[in-house]
Order: C-alpha cells, then sequence, then structure tokens
C-alpha cells in the first residue's frame, strides 16, 4: 500500500495539517485528494501543496484506496450515507479522526464492515510535531495498520491502542491539549502586555518560554518533570512565589478535571452522534 491513493472528505484544520505532514514527508501530491463542499480551502490546499482537489465526495471515493473521514462529527452520519449509496466502497480502508463516533458506529454509518481505523491526531500535526492515537478495528489487516502508522508518522508520534476507549484519553491529553497550552500562553501574554511589553514582545516571551520547556523535556528523558521544575525554582526565590500561586489554585487538579471533561464529552458525543 505504499502509494495508496488517500482521499480527505473534509478540507478543514485537521485535514490540512495531516496533509501538510504527509507532503512534508514526501508524499506523493498527486496520490492526495481532497474533497470539500466550498473552493476557499480546496484552492489553498492546492495553493501551498499542489494536491488534487474536488468538490464531489463521489469523485474523491472513486480515487481513494484510503479514505480519511475528517469532517465534523455531526455531519458525518449525512455525509457517509451520501457517498455510500453512490460508490462501491469495497476493498478501501477508512481512517476517521473524527472525536466521539465509536468505529463499529462509523462502519454502520458506511454501511457494512469495512476494515475502519479511528485516529486522533492534533493540529501539530501540519508541523510534523503531532501526536496521532490509533486503533484498528478488527477488519483491518496488519498490513493495512502498519500502512496508517506508516502515512501518520509523517505528522509526528504515533500512539497505538488496543482498546478503543483510550482514543479518548488520547483525546484528553494529545488532541484537545494544544488548546490547554494556547489558554495558558494567552493568560500570560496578557500580563506581560500589562507588564508595559509590546504584543509582539511578550509573544516572543511567552512562546520561546514554552518551546525552551518542551526542548528541555525533550531532551532530558531521564529526569522526572518535577526535577526540571526543581531546577527553575531556587529556594525562596521569585518561581518559587510563582508555582506556590499556582499550587494554591489547584492548577493540577484543574487540569486533570479539564482532560475529564474532554473524556466525558467524547463519551456523550458517541452517544449523540
Ligand atoms: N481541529 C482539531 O484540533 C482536531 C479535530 N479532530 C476531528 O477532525 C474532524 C474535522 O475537524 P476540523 O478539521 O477541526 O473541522 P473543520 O470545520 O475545520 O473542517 C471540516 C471541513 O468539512 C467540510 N465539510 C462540510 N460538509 C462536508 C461534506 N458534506 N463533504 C465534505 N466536506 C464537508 C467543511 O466545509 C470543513 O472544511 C472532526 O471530526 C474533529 O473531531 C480531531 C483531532 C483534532
Ligand atoms: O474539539 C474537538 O472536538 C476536536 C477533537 C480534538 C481536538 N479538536
Amino acid at each position: 500500500m505504499q502509494q495508496a491513493n488517500i482521499a480527505f472528505i473534509g478540507a478543514g484544520n485537521m485535514s490540512r495539517a495531516i496533509i501538510s505532514g504527509l507532503v512534508s514527508g514526501n508524499y506523493p501530491t498527486d496520490a492526495i485528494m481532497a474533497s470539500n463542499p466550498s473552493t476557499p480551502k480546496l484552492d489553498g490546499l492546492k495553493a501551498e501543496f499542489d494536491i488534487l482537489t474536488t468538490q464531489n465526495n463521489v469523485t474523491a471515493i472513486n480515487f481513494a484506496d484510503v479514505v480519511v473521514l475528517s469532517v465534523k462529527p455531526q455531519l458525518m452520519a449525512e455525509v457517509c450515507a451520501a457517498f455510500s449509496e453512490q460508490c462501491d466502497l469495497t476493498g478501501k480502508l477508512f481512517i476517521s479522526v473524527a472525536a466521539g463516533i465509536n468505529a463499529g458506529r462509523l462502519q454502520e454509518m458506511l454501511g457494512g464492515q469495512y476494515p475502519l481505523i479511528r485516529t486522533m491526531p492534533n493540529t501539530p500535526c501540519a508541523l510534523g510535531k503531532g501526536v496521532v492515537g490509533l486503533y484498528a478495528s478488527p477488519e483491518v489487516s496488519e498490513e493495512q495498520t502498519t500502512f496508517a502508522q506508516a502515512l501518520m508518522a509523517n505528522t509526528g508520534e504515533v500512539i497505538t491502542v488496543e482498546e478503543e476507549s483510550m482514543i479518548d484519553g488520547v483525546i484528553a491529553a494529545a488532541g484537545s491539549s494544544p488548546a490547554y497550552f494556547f489558554l495558558f500562553l494567552e493568560g500570560m501574554q496578557k500580563k506581560a502586555i500589562e507588564l508595559g511589553f509590546s504584543n509582539e514582545q511578550s509573544r516572543i516571551m511567552v512562546q520561546q518560554a514554552m518551546l525552551g520547556a518542551a526542548e528541555m523535556v525533550c531532551h532530558n528523558p531521564q529526569l522526572e518533570l518535577s526535577e526540571l521544575r526543581a531546577q527553575v525554582t531556587s529556594k525562596g526565590g521569585t518561581t518559587a512565589k510563582a508555582v506556590e500561586h499556582l499550587q494554591q489554585g489547584n492548577l493540577e487538579g484543574l487540569v486533570g478535571d479539564a482532560m475529564q471533561a474532554a473524556i466525558n464529552r467524547a463519551r456523550e458525543m458517541s452517544e449523540l452522534f
């Protein structure tokens, strides 16, 4: 399956992120097609990555060996019903990126037990710095799983899970989590601006601090995160005061609760859609 034709149904944020990762990983651009009802995103993808585009899902499905389902969860049933009525889906591998729709439900939407892989990527996939959770339904062959793992590895680290329910954990820890960090940075930037720094200066400070912290984590796998924190925290110093404040506000508990809220919502969505 090395040169499989891949169709993306939905050309939004997540498809763009994955396509960007694939193209950076030298996946042939004439083997990638994106489908979307309106043209602006398609035009953008064509201009940026020189991939094939269409406004017709049926054209995309007929082109594809591998179909990436990348529309919003609430639209998935309607979208799958429309193309599955008009296309022969036999022999195709389906990869869903949707949060909160179980593999069995997706197969129901497709109208058959086609091989289906659920993935949970995140937006940093666009830079090859993503995380992708991957779960393969029992219908998926070993070759197809290896293909999907290699495909998604173009976009970042792949975490394969044996239990489908673990995908909800990937949502909480990785799919949704870039937003938690952005929110934290927003708060920091706001305060830096209040302190008199320009928008640009404050952005440089917070982004570089986060990038540096992430690099420290990556380059020191032997050190616990708490040890890296301890290295910044001089006894009786400024960091200690700031960290104490965050701990008094129960930052850790709040983060855990936020992750659980994401998981709970994924479970709710799996009942809704
Ligand atoms: N944005 C994120 O960080 C992540 C999103 N996801 C999942 O990715 C999926 C897509 O989310 P986003 O890309 O963020 O949404 P988005 O709204 O950016 O993209 C969805 C695209 O689907 C298109 N669309 C609507 N109706 C269609 C149809 N009938 N046929 C083909 N395309 C159609 C829309 O025009 C839009 O361009 C969702 O299921 C979401 O759960 C998963 C992980 C992370
Ligand atoms: O917010 C969402 O539902 C999607 C799934 C993970 C990130 N974005």
